[in-house]
């Protein structure tokens, strides 16, 4: 089996991702999905050496350094880096379309995605707020979890991508159940963690201050969680979030949900950034990302960090039942 690497938008760091992963000898095998020659540039720009080897017709992938497997999907508009240019938003697209049919074909064992910058594909009038939930849509999976690794810490989110302004009304009863029904599901099935410690952040802060900040943890969340305790899940919360993230509490945690993204990432990043992994949970194929952006102020420099990438196609193997080459 193989991987699939979506290159991600072209002006930014994904195609120097890219570029670097080829320079060495690959423990898993894993096929770039961008166009050729936007990949060929990017290496000439950053003066490394790459043979790319067409997909389309040699279907074996290689692992070999200083070669790369790519399948050829062609850019609209010819793409430099460090420029957007909406008119290569539906490519992006095209990209992740592909890689999402290759996974639940079983032609790929997982998809890792390289960053898109959700800003140009929104300014070329499409409708899009993140990799998570495109890939629920395709997928035509109702709900998704995302949930981020890295500095000895797994954060999974009640919400994703919304409006601040939104969050609170997104924090139902229905939604937390599910969420954390796909949490513990998957700390169990892709994590082999057979009763899973899960802490749960409260939404407001002090987690509501029994009631006097906010009351969505006495009527929505602490009910919610003794409905699953009574289920047999291993819940502690609601927790403050601001003390939730001490090193006593986190030792006993295998994983915190947050109630939404920048309760959540920010500590996580602030730990780990550069060498942590976004994983899609409870979608009905594997996928992995970088944990960082764009970095169009990176684009063609040579001064790309490609940690978070190893880490996202290591975790991609392991859940794609990979491990052994
Ligand atoms: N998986 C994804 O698709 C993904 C993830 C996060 C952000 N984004 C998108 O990226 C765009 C830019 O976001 P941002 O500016 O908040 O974050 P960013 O990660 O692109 O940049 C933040 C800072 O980190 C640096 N940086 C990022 N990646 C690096 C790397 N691999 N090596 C060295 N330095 C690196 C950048 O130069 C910048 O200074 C936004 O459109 C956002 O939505 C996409
Ligand atoms: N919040 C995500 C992160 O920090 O990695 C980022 O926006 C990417 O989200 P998607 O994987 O949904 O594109």
């Amino acid at each position: 089996m193989t991987l699939c690497l979506t290159a991600g938008e072209p002006a930014g760091i994904g195609a120097d991702l890219c570029v670097m992963l080829a320079q060495t000898a690959r423990e898993f095998p894993i096929v770039v999905l961008a166009d050729q020659s936007l990949i060929r540039e990017r290496a000439a720009q950053l003066k490394l050496s790459l043979r790319i080897v067409d997909y389309a017709t040699t279907p074996e992938v290689t692992r070999l350094a200083g070669e790369i497997s790519v399948c050829h999907i062609p850019l609209t508009v010819p793409a430099q880096a460090g420029v957007l240019n909406p008119a290569n938003a539906q490519y992006v697209l095209d990209i992740l379309d592909r890689a999402a049919t290759g996974c639940m074909k079983g032609e790929f064992a997982g998809m890792v995605t390289a960053p898109v910058q959700k800003s140009v594909i929104n300014a070329a009038g499409i409708p899009f707020t993140g990799h998570t939930e495109f890939l629920a849509d395709v997928t035509q999976t109702e709900r998704v979890v995302m949930m981020l690794v890295g500095g000895g810490m797994r954060v999974a989110l009640a919400t994703t991508h919304l409006p601040l302004r939104q969050v609170a009304d997104a924090i139902t009863a229905e939604s937390l159940i599910t969420t954390l029904r796909i949490l513990h599901r998957d700390m169990v099935q892709h994590f082999h963690i057979a009763n899973p410690h899960i802490l749960v952040a409260g939404l407001n802060p002090h987690a509501g201050e029994d009631g006097h900040l906010g009351d969505e943890e006495i009527r929505i969340i602490t009910p919610v969680l003794n409905q699953l305790r009574a289920e047999g899940m291993n819940l502690t919360g609601p927790l403050p979030a601001d003390t939730l993230f001490n090193p006593v509490r986190l030792a006993s945690a295998d994983a915190v949900l947050a109630m939404y993204h920048d309760q959540g990432l920010p500590v996580l990043k602030y730990a780990s950034f550069g060498g942590g992994v976004n994983v899609t949970l409870g979608l009905p194929i594997v996928r992995t990302s970088v944990d960082h952006g764009t970095a169009l102020d990176l684009a063609g420099t040579g001064k790309v960090h490609a940690g978070s990438l190893a880490a996202a196609i290591t975790l991609a193997a392991h859940m794609g039942g990979m491990e052994n080459g």
